[in-house]
């Protein structure tokens, strides 16, 4: 965007200069003696003729002469204003064409007004006196619909309801429902974040209002809270809207654990943007999305209900998604008969949609570059390497079958295990692709509604926990398990502690809770939940051997689609 400013900016200045040497004429001036003027006269050769304001100098036009302005200094006014009248010439008053002055005034404060733009623009630090956020809040022009964003399917189901609330308010606050002012969309970069909140607006019909984060950096006082403002204003001014704020940890960001610098103008910024939120009608139509690749640095202040209370993860996209991405984009563009989309969707293991995209837009620029006329496999095995060579973040290691085989065992054996020991629970997706809350997969399974658990529950999850561990000793042996289960072993570490300690459910530890002790717990405590949680990873390990064919079918559909549902699982345990 910026860079069209500035070739925008550049020709402004050009075309001025070109217009002020070129179609503005700078007649020469000269200095003519009373005689002359006389003659000419005379000789019928005066075009026009001035009289200066004060009176000074007369100044005429020759007809045979027209780049060149005479002037006849100290005339005796009186006589000359008689003489030329005798002679049909109309005597105007002021110096030159005052058209022609105003012209060039308003081309020079043309040229001077760019000149400070462009240098303004080539310093970033600088606030910039003629940007009002024009350039950065784009109305919904071509629309984008929900059909264009490839995969995350449990994302897009969420956001369903709030494309019909934005559409129809009354609908929801007719039955006294309150709607969720902000969405928060969190995941990693190039999944389509952005692209979703386009979609929204875009199927909802509704303008589309978008600023970075990152526009707030380094910004003077006062200036990010009046651009905030800014931009809602304008957002209002519509009855429907969304507004898109793109890394909104650079303006959000926790803040005991921010810089002390700057963090003025960042509260500032917030509570503008926390103001702004409430302040809008409940049943209105206006949304407001968030978008950061770091959920866990944002202010607690931001998450509270009434503000970005619906919080979405977009994920990398599993298998399916990244055939879906890659027919998408090839559809654009002249393939070969050669290319397998299928092999090159499982080879991506791990790539984002945009990287996706990038691939293979590098792969017809390397066809162009081999001066042919379709995309070859070979040009996209090229354009394979590019992406990940100018990704360094990217953990290779995950593109090995190795690493994807344990991580399928693993997942494999919680969705097993939730399976068998929760029946009741809907899994809702297990999957090999990391997310941004920890490294793995991770294996979400939604409760069914209580208000209690029963002691046989509180196991049961704990065994659940366990049982990615469980699966890889079982399949890789007890020397080849990894690290992958800490946060596990973490989670099924406290649900242990308070099971015996805060429940009071262990018989022979019974109901005394160590909490109410100043020096909390005791060797006896910790060495009964060593006990126990060891003797429930053995029964967990006895549980998957005996299911092992069914931890195997899981494992190798999981391994081919990357990420499961509850039918299929269903479906295999049947
Ligand atoms: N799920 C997807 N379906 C189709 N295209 C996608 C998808 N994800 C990403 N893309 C492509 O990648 C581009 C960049 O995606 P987008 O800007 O929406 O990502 P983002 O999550 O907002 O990234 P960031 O966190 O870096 O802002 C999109 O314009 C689109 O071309
Ligand atoms: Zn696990």
């Amino acid at each position: 965007m910026k860079k069209y400013f500035f070739i925008f900016s550049s020709f402004i200045v050009i075309i001025s200069i070109l217009t002020y040497i070129f179609l503005i004429p700078h007649p020469t001036k000269l200095d003519m003696t009373y005689p002359s003027f006389m003659t000419a006269v005379t000789n019928n050769q005066v075009k026009n003729a001035y009289l200066s304001p004060n009176d000074n100098f007369f100044q005429v036009e020759l007809v045979n002469k027209p780049n060149i302005l005479y002037r006849i200094p100290n005339p005796k006014t009186d006589n000359f204003t008689e003489y030329l009248l005798l002679h049909n010439i109309t005597v105007q008053y002021g110096n030159e064409n005052a058209l022609l002055n105003a012209f060039r005034i308003f081309v020079i404060v043309l040229i001077i007004g760019a000149m400070i733009y462009l240098s303004k623009k080539g310093n970033p630090k600088n606030f910039n006196i003629f940007d009002s956020n024009k350039n950065k809040n784009k109305e919904n022009k071509e629309l984008i619909t929900l059909d264009q964003v490839a995969g995350n399917v449990e994302a897009k189901s969420m956001v369903q309801d709030i494309i019909d609330f934005i559409k129809d308010p009354e609908k929801y606050s007719d039955v006294g429902a309150r709607m969720p002012r902000g969405l928060l969309f969190y995941g990693p970069p190039g999944t389509g974040k952005t692209l979703l909140a386009k979609a929204i607006a875009g199927e909802a019909n509704v303008p589309f209002y978008a600023m970075s984060g990152s526009d707030f950096v380094q910004m003077y006082v006062g200036v990010g809270a009046s651009r905030i403002r800014n931009l809602f204003q304008k957002a209002k001014k519509n009855e429907k809207a969304v507004i898109f704020i793109d890394e909104i940890d650079a303006i959000g960001k926790h803040r005991a654990r921010s810089a002390s610098a700057s963090n003025d103008e960042r509260d500032q910024t917030l509570n503008a943007l926390l103001t702004e939120m409430s302040g809008f009608h409940e049943n209105k139509g206006i949304i407001v999305i968030g978008a950061t690749n770091r959920l866990d640095t944002l202010d607690e202040a931001l998450l509270r209900p009434g503000r970005f209370d619906r919080q979405i993860e977009i994920n990398l996209p599993d298998f399916n998604s990244r055939q879906t991405i890659l027919t998408h984009y090839a559809k654009q563009k002249p393939i070969s008969d050669d290319v397998n989309l299928e092999a090159l969707s499982k080879s991506t293991v791990y790539f984002s949609g945009a990287m996706l995209e990038n691939l293979l837009n590098e792969a017809a620029i390397n066809a162009a570059n081999d001066s042919n006329t379709v995309i070859t496999q070979e040009h996209i095995d090229r354009a394979f390497y590019t992406i990940l060579a100018g990704s360094p973040k990217m953990d290779l290691s995950f593109l090995t079958d190795k690493d994807k085989k344990i991580t399928a065992y693993h997942e494999a054996g919680h969705a097993l295990a939730t399976k068998i020991l929760q029946p009741e629970h809907f899994i809702s997706k297990v999957t090999i692709i990391p997310s941004v809350r920890g490294t793995g997969g991770f294996n979400l399974s939604i409760p069914s509604d209580t208000q209690y658990q029963t002691k046989e529950q509180i196991i049961a999850s704990i065994q659940v926990l366990l049982a990615g561990r469980a699966a890889e000793e079982l399949i890789f042996g007890s020397s080849n398990i990894t690290t992958g289960a800490s946060n596990d072993i973490q989670k099924a570490s406290s649900l242990i502690l308070n099971y015996i300690n805060k429940f009071g459910m262990d018989q022979d530890m019974g109901l005394f809770s160590m909490d109410v002790l100043e020096k909390n717990y005791d060797n006896q405590l910790v060495n009964r939940c060593r006990e126990h949680i060891n003797d429930l990873y053995d029964k967990t390990l006895s549980l998957l051997t005996n299911n092992q064919e069914l931890l195997e079918q899981i494992t190798a559909e999981l391994i081919e689609k990357e990420s499961l549902n509850h039918d299929d699982i269903k479906r295999i345990c049947a």
